[in-house]
């Protein structure tokens, strides 16, 4: 691969010549090509025995798993996995290895129930990683400001399927003035992408010095904004995909000195080949091509300083926050069947013709959510008013709080799968009922029909539909 020179020059002089002559071959080698399985849609079973479409019908298998990630499995060469019911499902994610790391540091450092943000999202691998590996009982706001990464991220994370999301589509200054705090916040903050060369030919194109050094100004203005955010006490994640210490160490040493963080250490297995700092000693990780299996990244764990006393007189607010806001709903409860498709408690809430549930501990957050954030998508959409009918959303169609007996289902064949992803009519049988009929495949819901009797009407949204000819 042709690299620019003063990459070339830069990289070598910090990694020194062995680590440099290592990552340019592997930078000459294809990228290895892995998912994370769903934990909350797929069984173990499932998980052993899935392959995935090639092309000329063959199917791919998996090989080995990713060292640091339970659900991370590499497969032995691309499948198309736009022709995969079961990735539109949600079932799986594709995510290249290095990234999953974020699972370890989330079990390692987070293990109490959190409010997170996930501040720089989309399209939404780290943070369904972040969602599958969160202890249950806590919140993730994930936010993209760029409006149609946001919406990839707000699908990726309807399909995901977790009902305790909210998606934003905001800059970090929204988050500083919505008074919103969190335990948690990653922030897989945008970068040269130096780490994505293999992949990505616009990476290296778009390359130059000057950029490193915007990069690096933007980094830490965004980081700067959002600290507020932080609970004292609380786990800031900084990520990047690239491999210099402007954007990385430099910027480690800058947060902690500036805004008051000490760098905790990710204990890692020596297998996994984790080359630690370059520059400095603070303790950070970097996944090198050559080194480890996936592209490149950077991550490090800042715990802000300052008073616990700063987090207690949060909770403090956000319990009154919560009282007033409670008191504000019991006028909202619907009446109606609705109910009885969802499997727990929920708060309902009309927007606009929609009608959105959200589980009912963070109903207050959402609400607060609400008055200063852009919400794309939050807990579960049930559904679109009709006149007097609701016609049931795509969202709850795919979300793991949907209630297994609230509509009938129909198991589509892999054929008529792909047509219903496809927005085509689909023949349902003469038996089945008239009314919303849920489609599945393989037992895991795609969407939902509106069975007619003589016609069947395809309600798969579509901005969604796959657009590979069938
Ligand atoms: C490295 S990508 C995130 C990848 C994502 N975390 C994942 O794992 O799929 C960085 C994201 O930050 C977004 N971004 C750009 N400017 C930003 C800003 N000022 N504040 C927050 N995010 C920003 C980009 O649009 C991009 O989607």
């Amino acid at each position: 691969m042709t690299l620019p020179k003063s990459f070339e020059d830069y990289t070598l002089q910090l990694m020194g010549a062995e680590r440099f002559t290592r990552l340019c071959q592997a930078l000459d080698t294809p990228s290895p090509v892995s998912i994370r399985f769903n934990p909350f849609k797929t069984t173990n079973e499932e998980r052993q025995s899935m392959t995935f479409p090639g092309h000329d019908g063959e199917r791919i298998k998996q090989t080995d798993k990713v060292s640091w990630c339970n659900e991370g499995h590499y497969l032995e060469s691309r499948p198309v996995f736009t022709l995969d019911p079961l990735l539109h499902a949600g079932a799986y994610y594709v995510q290249e290895a290095s990234s999953m790391f974020i699972d370890h540091v989330i079990r390692e450092y987070v293990t109490e129930p959190v409010k997170m943000l996930d501040l720089c999202a989309a399209p939404g691998g780290k943070t369904t990683a972040v969602r599958a590996a969160l202890p249950e009982g806590s919140l993730l706001f994930c936010n993209e400001p760029v409006k149609f990464r946001a919406n990839i991220l707000s699908e990726n994370m309807q399909k995901f399927g977790h009902p305790e999301v909210i998606v934003t589509n905001n800059y970090p200054k929204d988050y500083a003035r919505s008074g919103l705090r969190f335990d948690v916040i990653l922030a897989d903050v945008p970068c040269s992408g130096e780490g994505m060369f293999r992949k990505d030919e616009d990476a290296v194109r778009l390359w130059s010095p000057q950029n490193v050094e915007k990069c690096r100004d933007l980094q830490r203005e965004i980081i700067e904004t959002i600290w507020p955010c932080l609970n004292a006490g609380g786990i800031l994640i900084y990520s990047t995909c690239t491999y210099n210490a402007k954007e990385d160490e430099e910027n480690i040493a800058w947060i902690a000195a500036n805004l008051g963080a000490d760098v905790l250490k990710v204990p890692v297995e020596d297998g996994w080949n984790i080359t630690g700092p370059l520059v400095g000693n603070n303790p950070v990780c970097r996944f090198l091509p050559g080194y480890t299996m996936g592209e490149g990244l950077f991550m490090a764990v800042l715990r802000k300083r300052g008073e616990q006393e700063e987090a207690k007189e949060n909770k403090v607010r956000e319990a009154r926050q919560r009282k007033k806001e409670k008191g504000k709903q019991d006028h909202q409860q619907p009446t109606t069947a609705y109910q009885q498709w969802l499997k727990e408690p929920v708060n309902f809430h009309w927007v606009a013709d929609r009608l959105v549930a959200m589980p009912q501990q963070w109903d207050a957050y959402y609400l607060q959510a609400t008055k200063y954030l852009h919400i794309l998508h939050a807990g579960i959409t049930i559904g679109t008013a009709k006149g007097k009918d609701l016609v049931p959303d795509e969202s709850l169609a795919l979300s793991t709080a949907l209630s297994t007996e609230a509509f009938p289902r129909w198991e589509a064949d892999y054929h008529e799968a792909l047509q219903y992803l496809h927005r085509e009519a689909v023949a349902l049988p003469a038996e089945m009922p008239k009314g919303y009929v849920l489609v599945t495949y393989q037992g895991h819901p795609l969407g939902f029909v509106k069975n007619l009797g003589s016609r069947a009407n395809n309600l798969y949204p579509k901005e969604w539909k796959i657009k590979i000819a069938l």
